[in-house]
């Protein structure tokens, strides 16, 4: 969905990648991560090694809340910066991909959230076929992510992606056509309204397209 969107020339921000920059060798988040789960998370080179940080992080609350406490500023600073920069040079609509947003700071920065979801059986499947490991290792790891239903309620756009590719970008079209909408509506209100005289995320804007 977000090559689907990248190709139709949206700006859409990838979280993960994100995550990945603030935490390159020699950064202040790497040693911050170091400092807290200690120095087998990186290698020889000062290379983070994702897995050993991920068992280590993710086997208790605090450990997986200290990984979003040092990681998450560093993001969100990043993905602003994307953002602004997208804004700045004429995107009326930035997008970011992420598993780990809903119930996160992130969140506040985001006017819309659409969740894509599929039965629990049908994304096993799938995680087995792309991380190419079993089933319980994919049922794991999708357990490791919040809910459908906590996700479906932070949603202001579901996606059923449970069929083909197709049924999925169609879905995708659907959103982005109502996005638009939304987005022309509330530009031709504040053309009219004392209440945001910017359309472009005004903090004391009352109508919800300009949460900030
Ligand atoms: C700990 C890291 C290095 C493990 O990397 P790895 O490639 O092994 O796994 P991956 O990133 O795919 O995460 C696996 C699953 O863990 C869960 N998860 C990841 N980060 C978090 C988090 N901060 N809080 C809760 N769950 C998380 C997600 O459900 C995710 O799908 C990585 O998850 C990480 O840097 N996390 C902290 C930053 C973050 O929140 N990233 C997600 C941005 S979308
Ligand atoms: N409608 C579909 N038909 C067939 N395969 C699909 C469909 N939707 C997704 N997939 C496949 O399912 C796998 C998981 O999709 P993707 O990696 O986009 O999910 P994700 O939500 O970004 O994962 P994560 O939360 O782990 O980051 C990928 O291999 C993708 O190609």
């Amino acid at each position: 969905m977000s090559e689907h969107y990248r190709a139709k020339g949206y700006a859409v921000l990838d979280c993960d990648r994100a995550a990945r920059e603030v935490a390159a060798p020699g950064s202040s988040c790497l040693n911050q991560l170091v400092q807290a789960f200690g120095p087998e998370i990186v290698d020889a080179e000062g290379r983070l090694q994702r897995r050993t940080l991920a068992r280590k992080a993710f086997s208790s609350e605090e450990g997986t809340a200290r990984l979003t406490q040092i990681t998450h500023p560093a993001i969100i600073a990043l993905l602003v910066e994307q953002a602004e920069q997208a804004f700045s040079t004429g995107a009326e609509m930035v997008f970011a991909d992420g598993a780990v947003i809903v119930g996160h700071s992130f969140e506040a920065y985001c006017q819309r959230i659409i969740v894509v979801d599929a039965p629990d059986d049908v994304c096993v499947a799938r995680i087995m076929k792309r991380d190419e490991i079993d089933q319980e290792a994919a049922v794991q790891r999708l357990a490791a992510q919040m809910s459908s239903e906590q996700l479906r309620k932070a949603a202001d756009y579901v996606i059923e992606n449970h069929a083909d590719r197709m049924t999925l970008l169609q879905q995708a079209d659907q959103v982005l056509q109502e996005l638009r909408k939304e987005r022309n509506e509330h530009r031709e209100k504040s053309e009219t309204s004392a209440d945001c005289g910017t359309g472009s995320g005004a903090v004391d804007c009352s109508d919800p397209v300009c949460r900030p």
